[in-house]
């Protein structure tokens, strides 16, 4: 079966005009629930270094990895570790990744990340929060205009506590190339799911393989190709903001399909402070369409998301 390629808008994050950009980020976020996000000033060397890193650690040898596995949302986790999807298929997804939590903030929260040995790979750490820095406040800058595009001031989601000490989370991630031989079942590279947070901001090495489904609930499901535009993130947003909306803004469903080459991504998740109240904003219900959702704090949200998939 032929697949199409979704028609996303690209937005520029750096242009003067906030309200025209607001308003095609509203159509995108309806629409779709995916667009791209171009001169975002994320530096393209920065990128590269990240990207070079990500490779050298995914090169190690297994033991060398599984040095610092999974704690916190933090470190390792190794291949078929994670299954997005546990209704398509029993075995895990095929792909290995690596999870940095937030790098600057109040308590011991930087402190939870685990890094590689210096000896090992000298410049990982610096690199990695250098990225992580830089992402997060693209991300900071593109929640601003969410906020004009939801018809709110653009410092709402500053005002209600979602940006101090915001929850970004990077998720390097490596999917071999060789294709999984599993008779009965198909082995995603990741398989399909929706992201739990406010906005995700991906990245990747330009490999094949992303795909979004707009309708979720329609079946047969209808896949379109998300490829990647040299020099701009794939935005998406996540359950959390589908739910702050009322479902005016989608959470699309995506998924990683294996090509059969090596392919290497980076996404970063950025999600409210845990205890940052979500609760339908007015701009998005009405006596016609009350709140779908009754309000939760983030970290508890959170906490049922990751058992259900973790557990
Ligand atoms: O690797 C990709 O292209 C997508 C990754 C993804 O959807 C995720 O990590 O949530
Ligand atoms: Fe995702």
């Amino acid at each position: 079966m032929t697949v199409s390629t979704a028609k996303l808008p690209v937005i520029d994050l750096s242009s003067p005009d906030r309200l025209s950009t607001a308003n095609s980020i509203r159509q995108a976020c309806v629409d779709y629930g995916f667009f791209y996000l171009a001169n975002h000033g994320v530096e393209e060397e920065l990128i590269k270094r990240a990207f070079e890193e990500s490779r050298k650690f995914f090169s190690l040898p297994l033991d060398e990895k599984m040095k610092l596995p999974r704690k916190e949302h933090r470190g390792y986790s190794p291949l078929y570790a994670e299954n997005l999807d546990p209704d398509s298929s029993s075995k895990g997804d095929s792909k290995e990744a690596f999870y940095v939590g937030p790098v600057r903030g109040s308590g011991n929260k930087a402190e939870l990340n685990q890094w590689p040995s210096p000896e090992v790979l000298p410049s990982w750490r610096s690199t990695m929060e250098s990225y992580h820095e830089k992402v997060m406040s693209a991300a900071g800058r593109l929640i601003s205009l969410i906020a004009l595009a939801l018809k709110l001031d653009e410092d709402y989601f500053v005002k209600v506590g979602a940006l101090d000490d915001p929850e970004g989370f990077l998720r390097l991630l490596h999917y071999p190339g060789e294709l999984g031989s599993s008779d009965e079942e198909p082995i995603y590279g990741a398989s399909a799911h929706s992201d739990y947070g406010m906005t995700t901001l991906l990245l990747t090495d330009g490999v094949a393989g992303l795909q979004v489904c707009r309708e979720k609930w329609r079946q047969p499901r209808v896949w379109e190709d998300v490829p990647q535009i040299h020099g701009c993130f794939i935005v998406n947003i996540g359950d959390m903001m589908e739910r702050w909306t009322n479902c005016l803004f989608r959470s699309t469903l995506h998924r990683v399909m294996p090509t059969g080459q090596e392919r290497y991504s980076m996404a970063f998740f950025m999600d409210p402070n845990p205890d940052c109240i979500v609760e339908c904003l007015e701009s998005c219900c009405s006596e016609s369409c009350p709140p779908r959702f009754p309000a939760i704090r983030s970290g508890d949200y959170f906490t049922e998301r990751f058992r259900l998939t973790y557990d």
